[in-house]
């Protein structure tokens, strides 16, 4: 194993034990990957337990989203990661989440995007210097059909350069950035403003 590869494995796997010790990758959801070169990507195979990854719960594919390793099954997701690197040849990391507030906000949002303004919070995703920013976060409605989820969310990120993350309706979030850290800090962030969100639509409500 090169050392870039144990590297990043060990990176994801602790990502793993972080992110569903905050309960955001429950049951076997979720997935994650890093860059391993330009064309290809090290990622999680499918259906494992994402807080109990070891070394060989990772596998390499190409920017076609194609096992490069005989017997291991790649995430049902790997073209959601892939096409992410081939949009940005900046991006280092991806990860997907489950939190049940990501799912309740995007089932209660009825519209295409929800937009954040105000929250200093912003400040957490590149490129942001000021609460007095918005940051739109495009809601895909879920499907099986991951090459069809795919070809939705192509044009958005085609249109919208500084996209920092999505929501897919009723399922979860895709967030990335340089390295493993970075993108780890806006899934946090991204986990703060939609329970920020959602308790300030539950006081309005009242
Ligand atoms: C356990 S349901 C979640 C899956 O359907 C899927 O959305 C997911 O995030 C994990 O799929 P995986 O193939 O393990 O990468
Ligand atoms: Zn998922």
């Amino acid at each position: 194993m090169t050392a870039t590869r144990e590297h990043l494995s060990q990176a994801i796997i602790n990502a793993g034990r972080f992110l569903y010790g905050r309960g955001w990758s429950p049951a076997t959801s979720s997935n994650y990957s890093a860059r391993l070169t330009s064309a290809e990507v090290l990622l999680t195979v499918s259906g494992k337990h994402k807080g109990e990854l070891g070394m060989d719960d990772l596998l390499a594919v190409d920017m076609a989203g194609q096992s490069l390793e005989e017997g291991k099954t790649p995430s049902a997701e790997t073209l959601l990661h892939t096409q992410l690197y081939r949009w940005k040849p900046e991006i280092g990391a991806v990860l997907h989440t489950h939190s049940v507030n990501a799912t309740v906000l995007s089932r209660l949002c009825l519209s295409d995007s929800l937009v954040f303004a105000d929250y200093e919070l912003q400040k957490a995703f590149r490129g942001i210097t000021t609460h007095e920013s918005q940051v739109e976060v495009p809601v895909f409605d879920n499907d099986q059909d991951i090459v069809r989820l795919a070809a939705r969310v192509q044009p958005w990120l085609d249109s919208h350069p500084d996209c920092v993350g999505y929501l897919i309706r009723g399922h979860g979030l895709y967030t990335w950035g340089q390295g493993m850290q970075d993108t780890l800090r806006q899934i946090e962030a991204f986990e703060f403003l939609f329970e920020c969100e959602l308790k300030m639509r539950a006081l309005q409500a009242r």
